[in-house]
């Protein structure tokens, strides 16, 4: 089994059903197991501004997949779950993007590897760091010093037990 990161992001909708339905499917899709999945957060819109605030997330997964399999089994969620392309980097009802798999390195326009925005996304880096491996060092930490949380807009929403209305606990 290979180790992969995926990042989530959903901005339309119920996003909350969306990204735990997008980790079902990724957990049910054949050669993928999702192993570690991290808190989610609320983020002001990155690049294309005017749109409404998404949530994000990320996981790690063991896969039996080569990286491209891996990015297409992504696509194919994403399509299942009816997200339609319009604006580049605009609104989307889920969005999933493969950030690392293992060390590998890939320049091709279908899949690059590591994905080549991450390193500048504190969207992506706060929710990865969550997953990353326990006990190894997160190689972005020097990133995410400081205020940046408060400076890119991103805010921890409290565990799903924690939001519930109490009658449902
Ligand atoms: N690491 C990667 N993860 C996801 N898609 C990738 C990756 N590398 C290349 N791509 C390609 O990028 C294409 C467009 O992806 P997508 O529509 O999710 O971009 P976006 O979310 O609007 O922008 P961004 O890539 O900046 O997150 C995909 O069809 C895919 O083939
Ligand atoms: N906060 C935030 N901003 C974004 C996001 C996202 O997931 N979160 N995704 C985008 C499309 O790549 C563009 N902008």
């Amino acid at each position: 089994m290979k180790e992969a990161y995926v990042a989530l992001g959903a901005n339309l909708g119920d996003r909350e059903q969306s990204l735990n339905e997008a980790i079902r499917r990724l957990d049910a899709f054949e050669g993928i197991e999702v192993r570690r999945i991290s808190d989610r957060y609320e983020t002001d819109p990155v690049g294309y501004t005017d749109q409404p605030a998404f949530l994000n997330m990320a996981v790690a997964v063991g896969t039996e997949l080569d990286p491209l399999a891996l990015l297409r089994a992504l696509l194919s969620i994403e399509q299942e779950m009816g997200r339609v392309r319009e604006i580049r980097w605009g609104p989307r009802k889920i969005d999933l993007d493969l950030l690392l798999y293992e060390n590998e390195t890939l320049g091709t326009d279908e899949l690059t590897l590591p994905h080549p925005r991450m390193g500048e996304r504190a969207f992506v880096l706060v929710p990865l760091r969550d997953v990353w491996t326990p006990g190894e060092p997160f190689p972005w930490e020097s990133s995410l010093a400081g205020d940046v949380m408060e400076r890119e807009g991103i805010h921890r929403r409290a565990p799903q037990s924690e939001a519930r209305p109490r009658k449902e606990l």
